[in-house]
């Protein structure tokens, strides 16, 4: 229903609709365009008439003054008047005293604060243009005053009316500018200023009240930039005249002092002959240094000394103040169980922040922080992962344990690394973890339990006894017992407990323990035949001096820990010389690593013959040997130069090698190839070949280390060695081996007899025999120095 739509209809257009509309431009009105004439406050008013009565006042000082200076007055005598009095007080020798000023009754319009030609209007009697060089010091004070004249303004604000608004005297101004009448200063005044004084005057009153204050807070910032450089230059200057303390000076010094002392001291060491003060030597500044550290990171002497003799000065520091603070928080996911994206998504969820510990592993994570206790939470629970500082991961990444082989951790407890060589092995083959801490050794129990490593066998015994129980493992893992000098972060109580017996007492314990866990392993072993030594300690006695000890008395070399990063062992340590490759081992440092301080070292053993510890008797026999040699050169009377030995190779061929074997830590293996040469009656040149190939194969062994992520590739590796080829057959080998040690019996006792026959033809028994009883008694088995006697 309802009426019907008429399509068919056109419509006609009204126009432009609503909004279609233009608008037209809106229309103001004229009076609302013009800008309002705006009239000051009570308060500009107030202002104003203050500043241009200062002003006045000060003009009139200033003509004062001149006036005096004209008549010959003593200006010092009228500049102490000026100064100590007020204004008001100031008498004035013609007598006349200034006036207090009163705003003129026509004063109706105060103009704007810039509008300076006003100021005449202002009836200021006795002032004068000249006098406007007075403004100047005002000008500087501009910035201070104005505030006080706010807050008085304020608090007066209520009480004074427009009307009654006056300045009864010139007390009222600010007892500041009472300096501004210093006599130096009116000395000072140039009539030239006064022009561009004028000018400022003008322009500040120009100025808005944000321009004010940014003017204000731009000379706030110049003066205190000023004392900021004097103060440089003061400390700069103190420097340079740093003072060696007296013993009352060291009473009372607070840390403070101390701290600026060490910097001190740090600086002067850094430049001694420039900065000494010529009365010390540089050991009593390192001294002094010495006991500040002490005193400051609350270490014993003892320790700093060890420390000083391992960094430099400024790693020095570093090293401590990172010694102050904990490492962040890493755990190690246990692939057993979960991967570690899985785990990290588990975790985020419960409120954990973390991120992957680094490129160069792919189990570690480092927490950040999080809501729920780490040791507690579920995935904790089920043995998902392990809270494991981020060094401890290394040794085993260097180990690179394979799956299938037979492992030994030496020294295992809590198991830490234990489980992590469990997890790479995917709990195949069998791994001993060994701790002679039993009640440590409960902790390997819990942890393997709630982990599920189920490839292991747990035993108590004293690791330097182990070989009397097993032998044969493929790869062994030494984390040795230590001192601790690396993680003081994690236990301070290792800053003042540690002297040189502990030292000394870690180092024989781990020298024990190495020997052992290098006779455990099978040099043989198709896939292994490493060790792995590493410790939580930063000093060398335990670390590459435990190294140099196993490579002269074990037949074993280092190589490559496989390591990305890490800072490379010492080769040279103060007066010790170790083997050039043991920059192959990895030094790790709080301050460096951002991880607790940490030593790996890399061994392979490549013969399971056990070298016989050099007895005194030996090392001069093997000094005898050799200097029998070289007299022989140097006296060019050898009656066998040239000649073929029964049992071995001319004399001068065999004196090279014996050099060889002296200076060379490989030695050992060649001398075990040596004396089996020689029963073998084989020539020169065959032993040279024989010598050489075995040189080759462990400069191989160095030169292809391997590497955690190539380690099928080192097993490869070692296969193609000639020697590790003969390792193939396990029989063959055990009897030349035993063949091997016959000989080397036979070639002593006959190599002894040749000596002697040497001696006897050379005349020289007497002579050696000497010497023979000289080195036993001092020890000395220097080769040099028997030469020399001879
Ligand atoms: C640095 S901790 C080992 C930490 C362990 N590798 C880990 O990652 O959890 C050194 C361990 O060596 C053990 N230990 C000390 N002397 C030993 C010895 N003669 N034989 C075997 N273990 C020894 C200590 O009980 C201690 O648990």
């Amino acid at each position: 229903m309802g009426r019907k739509a008429k399509f068919t209809e056109e419509k006609t257009k009204k126009g432009p609709g609503r909004k279609a509309k233009k608008q037209k431009d809106p229309k103001f009105p004229k009076a609302a365009l013009d800008e309002p004439e705006k009239k000051p406050s009570h308060r500009q008013k107030q202002r104003a008439l203050k500043r241009i009565q200062k002003r006045a006042a000060r003009k009139e000082k200033i003509k004062e003054i001149k006036k005096i200076k004209k008549e010959n007055v003593v200006t010092k005598e009228l500049s102490q008047n000026v100064k100590s009095t007020t204004i008001k007080q100031v008498s004035i020798p013609n007598g006349s005293t200034s006036k207090p000023l009163k705003r003129p009754k026509n004063f109706v319009h105060y103009p704007q604060e810039s509008d300076e030609e006003e100021e005449p209007k202002v009836d200021m009697k006795g002032f004068s243009d000249h006098n406007k060089q007075w403004l100047k010091p005002k000008q500087v004070k501009t910035a201070m005053f104005d505030s006080e004249e706010d807050d008085s303004d304020e608090e007066d604000e209520d009480q004074e009316s427009e009307e009654d608004a006056k300045v009864t005297s010139l007390n009222d101004l600010s007892d500041e500018d009472d300096d501004e009448f210093d006599s130096d200063s009116i000395k000072d005044e140039d009539e030239s200023d006064s022009d561009s004084i004028k000018l400022e005057e003008d322009e500040e009153d120009d100025l808005l009240p944000i321009e004010k204050e940014t003017k204000k807070l731009r000379a706030k910032q110049k003066r205190e930039q000023k004392l900021a450089d004097e103060e440089l230059k003061l400390n700069i200057a103190g420097q340079e005249v740093f003072q060696f303390p007296n013993d009352v000076e060291n009473e009372q010094m607070t840390l403070q002092d101390i701290q600026q002392r060490v910097r001190d001291v740090i600086v002067v060491l850094a430049d001694f002959n420039k900065l000494r003060d010529g009365e010390h030597s540089r050991g009593d500044y390192m001294e002094l240094l010495q006991k500040d550290l002490c005193n400051y990171y609350s270490y014993n002497l003892f320790l700093m000394e060890k420390f000083m003799e391992l960094f430099s000065l400024s790693e020095l520091v570093e090293f401590l103040e990172a010694s102050e603070v904990e490492r962040p928080l890493t755990i190690r996911t246990n692939t057993l169980k979960i991967r570690r994206r899985d785990l990290a998504q588990a975790l985020i969820n419960r409120g954990v922040n973390l991120d992957p510990v680094g490129q160069w592993s792919k189990v570690g994570l480092v927490v950040y922080s999080s809501q729920v206790p780490m040791g507690a939470t579920p995935e904790y629970l089920a043995g998902q992962y392990i809270i494991q500082g981020a060094s401890s991961f290394l040794p085993v990444m260097a180990l690179a344990p394979q799956e299938n082989e037979r492992i030994l951790d030496m020294c295992s407890a809590p198991g830490g690394k234990a489980s992590h060589i469990a997890a790479i092995m995917k709990n195949t083959g069998v791994l001993v973890a060994n701790d002679v801490n039993k009640n440590r050794i409960t902790a390997v129990v819990g942890n393997f339990h709630r982990m599920g490593v189920i490839n292991s066998i747990i035993s108590t015994l004293d690791g330097r006894k182990f070989t009397q129980t097993t032998t044969g493992f493929d790869r062994v893992l030494l984390d040795a017992p230590c001192t601790g000098t690396g993680v003081i972060a994690k236990d301070p109580s290792v800053k003042t407990n540690k002297d040189q017996q502990d030292i000394q007492r870690c180092s024989t314990l781990q020298r024990e323990l190495l020997l052992a866990a290098i006779d455990s392993v099978n040099s043989k072993s198709s896939t292994g035949g490493y060790i792995v030594y590493s410790t939580c300690s930063v000093l060398v006695e335990e670390n590459e001096a435990v190294i140099d000890y196993a490579l002269k008395r074990r037949n074993v070399c280092l190589v490559q820990t496989g390591l990305e990063f890490g800072t490379e062992g010492f080769t040279t340590y103060r007066q010790h010389r170790f083997h050039p490759n043991m920059k192959f081992t990895r030094r790790f440092y709080p301050h460096t690593h951002n991880m607790d301080g940490f030593f790996v070292a890399k061994l392979k053993k490549f013969s399971n013959v056990i070298p016989k510890p050099p007895t005194v008797e030996e090392a001069v026999e093997e000094v005898q040997e050799v200097s029998i040699e070289d007299i022989e050169e140097k006296m060019n009377v050898s009656p066998s130069k040239g000649k073929k030995r029964k049992h071995g190779g001319d004399v001068t061929e065999k004196s090279k090698k014996s050099k060889v074997m002296k200076v060379d830590q490989l030695g050992t293996k060649k001398e075990g190839i040596k004396k089996v040469i020689k029963k073998d009656g084989g020539d020169a040149k065959s032993k040279k070949v024989k010598l050489k190939k075995a040189d080759q194969s462990k400069t191989n062994d160095l030169k292809k280390p391997p590497t955690s992520t190539k380690l099928s590739k080192e097993a490869k590796t070692d296969l193609k060695h000639p020697k590790k080829q003969a390792n193939k057959s396990p029989s063959k080998t055990k009897v030349e081996e035993v063949q091997a040690e016959k000989k080397v019996k036979a070639v002593k006792s006959k190599e002894g007899k040749l000596k002697m026959k040497n001696r006897n033809k050379l005349g020289m028994k007497g002579q050696v025999s000497t010497v023979k009883s000289k080195i036993n008694s001092n020890k000395l088995t220097s080769k040099k120095m028997f030469t020399k006697k001879s």
